[in-house]
């Protein structure tokens, strides 16, 4: 049985609705970012809080847990900068007591939810593993002390990890059932559906003067379901002892600009865009891209999935959530 923290997050449950096919799990959540109707209903549901000891002992001992998949966090960059404490408190301190607690039930394996945002500004195109690490906000450097704290842990109390630095996740899962849902939304490409479905009046570009070929910041679109499926490699590698630590990034290899994000949502949707030109947003770096190379040569993962079908799956569950709204 596998436990996956943070299972009605977004990424939680797209990783949730791949494992049920092979694995029992068991979710735990607290609803905080999270929404009840992302739950498989194939998982066992707990909630609770992941820094409560008491709650993690009564699954510890109640279940019979081969590893922990760690997708829980407070991941606004934003609110990271105006409130420290929380995610600390949230992304550090509790991640702690879960590590702890598992440890006092002699489970080892543990996979954790990292991000681009720990390389800062990057100073090659490609970021591979061993570029260095200099977040530039407290979102980005409560995962890295994770990723250290996990080193330690390693060498002292035999802990087996994974770390998977996400570059910047998107889309929806294939059958309709679940997508992207974050309140407040601040993600790009759900933004820029949202109104081109109606529900925003218009879509800010956030800074025209970046080093970019078009001014404005490039990413690194990675398809949810594809993050699923390196997380079941992931997983495995670790439970057949294939592994015992490893960093990896997970992305598409390929830049988009947020102009043409917007360029290839209007194709998508066949729609037009209301575009408002505005300063940058504070913590950005210019460019993010990933090279993947590592993980493909360790564990045989690449993302499968481009940006346009990405939009496609996004736009799909976009409209049923209006559907859905309209309805109720
Ligand atoms: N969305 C991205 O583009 C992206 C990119 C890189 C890394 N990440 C990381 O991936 C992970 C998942 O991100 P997401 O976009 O799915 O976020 P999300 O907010 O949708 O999901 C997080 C889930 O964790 C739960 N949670 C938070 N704190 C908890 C606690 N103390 N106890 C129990 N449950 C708790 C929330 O209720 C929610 O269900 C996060 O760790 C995030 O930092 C996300
Ligand atoms: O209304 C908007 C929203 C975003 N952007 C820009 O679009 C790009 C992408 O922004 P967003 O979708 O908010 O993602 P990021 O800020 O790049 O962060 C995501 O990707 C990171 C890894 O690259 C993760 O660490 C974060 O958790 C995840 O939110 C950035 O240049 C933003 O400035 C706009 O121009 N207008």
């Amino acid at each position: 049985m596998i436990l996956v923290v943070g299972g009605a997050g977004y990424i939680g449950s797209h990783l949730v609705k791949e494992l049920v096919k092979s694995e029992k799990v068991i979710i735990l959540d607290n609803f905080s970012t999270g929404f009840r109707s992302l739950i498989d209903s194939n998982a066992i549901l707990i909630e609770g809080n992941l820094g409560d000891e008491k709650v993690l002992s009564h699954i510890f001992s109640n279940y019979a847990i081969q590893a922990v998949m760690h997708f829980a966090a407070n991941s606004l960059v934003g609110e990271s900068v105006q409130n420290p404490y929380k995610y600390y408190e949230n992304n550090v301190c509790a991640t702690v007591t879960l590590l702890n607690t598992m440890l006092k039930y002699n489970i080892k394996n543990f996979i954790f939810s990292s991000t681009a945002a720990t390389y800062g500004i990057p100073k090659v195109e490609f970021i591979d593993e061993d570029q260095p690490t200099s977040p530039i906000n407290p979102y980005g450097r409560s995962k890295l002390m994770v990723e250290n704290i996990l080193e330690d842990f390693s060498k002292a109390y035999g802990l087996n990890y994974i770390v998977l630095r996400y570059f910047n996740a998107a889309g929806a899962h294939e059958s309709g059932e679940i997508g992207e849902s974050h309140n407040p939304e601040t993600h790009l490409i759900p933004i820029i559906l949202q109104h081109l479905l109606g529900q925003r009046e218009k879509i800010s570009v956030f800074g025209t003067d970046y080093a970019t070929p078009d001014g404005t910041c490039i990413r690194d679109y990675i398809h949810v379901t594809d993050l699923a499926e390196a997380h079941i490699k992931a997983l495995y590698a670790l439970i057949d002892g294939k592994k015992q630590t490893g960093v990896y990034n997970l992305g598409n290899g390929k830049g988009y600009s947020v102009k043409e994000v917007i360029e290839t949502c209007e194709k998508v949707t066949g729609k037009s865009a209301n575009i408002e030109y505005a300063n940058r947003r504070p913590g950005d770096p210019a460019h993010l891209i990933a090279s993947s190379a590592k993980i493909y040569k360790e564990l045989g993962w690449k993302a499968e999935r481009n940006l346009e079908q990405i939009i496609e799956s996004a736009w799909k569950w976009h409209q049923k959530m209006v559907a859905i709204h309209d309805k109720n």
